[in-house]
């Protein structure tokens, strides 16, 4: 199988916004309602101004917005235009995006920011935490077909049934890569290019290779 992701849409330039399903998310933690209500109000002004709405959940410490054009049912320039100024608006109210962690496959090589909730999701790692994935994580290097060097992550699981992982990280903005393997392992893609096979550790670990498919 190709090693490139089997998702043909282009990776996220925005930090803050993750794909999930036909939309991009972006979830902005709040210190209180009231700054929530502020920031809801900002949204809704902008909103009007572009005539393109998102779906705004507020809770009382957070809130997660949903960006589709609804008219075709897909992520349009309308939606990347409208993150980009609900960022700008988070940003001037003093607000943070959830799952903005300091994470990286090694020392010198970040996620990319459009990722990070994914990885966040895929890891099980607590949201706005500082990981270096490969410290816990059996992690190797492969080549995709465009030549880049991209990662690929090992994540056994133990307590949590892979299953259940799987789901979360799809959630979060992830592709299936490959469920041939299931329930022994899934592949999953990040978005960018990289990969994490999600598998279950109850019987050891299956070797991670830097060539698929991999042997159990
Ligand atoms: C008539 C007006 O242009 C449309 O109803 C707009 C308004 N806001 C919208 N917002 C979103 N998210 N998708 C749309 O298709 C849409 N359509």
């Amino acid at each position: 199988m190709s090693s490139q992701s089997s998702d043909d849409r282009p990776a996220l330039d925005l930090p803050d916004w993750n794909r999930a399903g036909t939309a991009i998310v972006a979830t902005f933690s709040t210190d209180d309602f009231a700054a929530g209500v502020r920031f809801v109000q900002a949204i809704g002004e902008a909103a009007d101004r572009a005539n393109h709405h998102p779906d705004v959940d507020l809770r009382f410490d957070h809130v997660t917005v949903r960006s589709v054009s609804h008219d075709v049912g897909k992520v349009t320039d309308r939606d990347l235009d409208l993150a980009r100024t609900i960022s700008g608006l988070a940003r001037e109210q003093g607000l943070s995006a959830q799952g903005a962690a300091d994470l990286r496959f090694a020392d010198d090589a970040p996620v990319p920011p459009g990722s990070v909730q994914f990885w966040t999701a895929v890891a099980g790692i607590e949201p706005g935490a500082s990981v270096d994935l490969s410290t816990d994580h059996q992690t190797v290097t492969f080549t995709d077909d465009a030549g880049q060097t991209r990662y690929r992550v090992n994540v056994p699981t133990v307590d949590t049934p892979s299953g259940d992982r799987v789901r979360a990280a799809l959630d979060a903005g992830g592709s299936l890569l490959d469920d041939s393997r299931a329930p022994d392992w899934w592949l999953l893609g990040d978005g960018a290019g990289n990969q994490a096979r999600v598998c279950d550790a109850t019987d050891g670990i299956p070797p991670l290779a830097q060539d698929l498919p991999l042997a159990r």
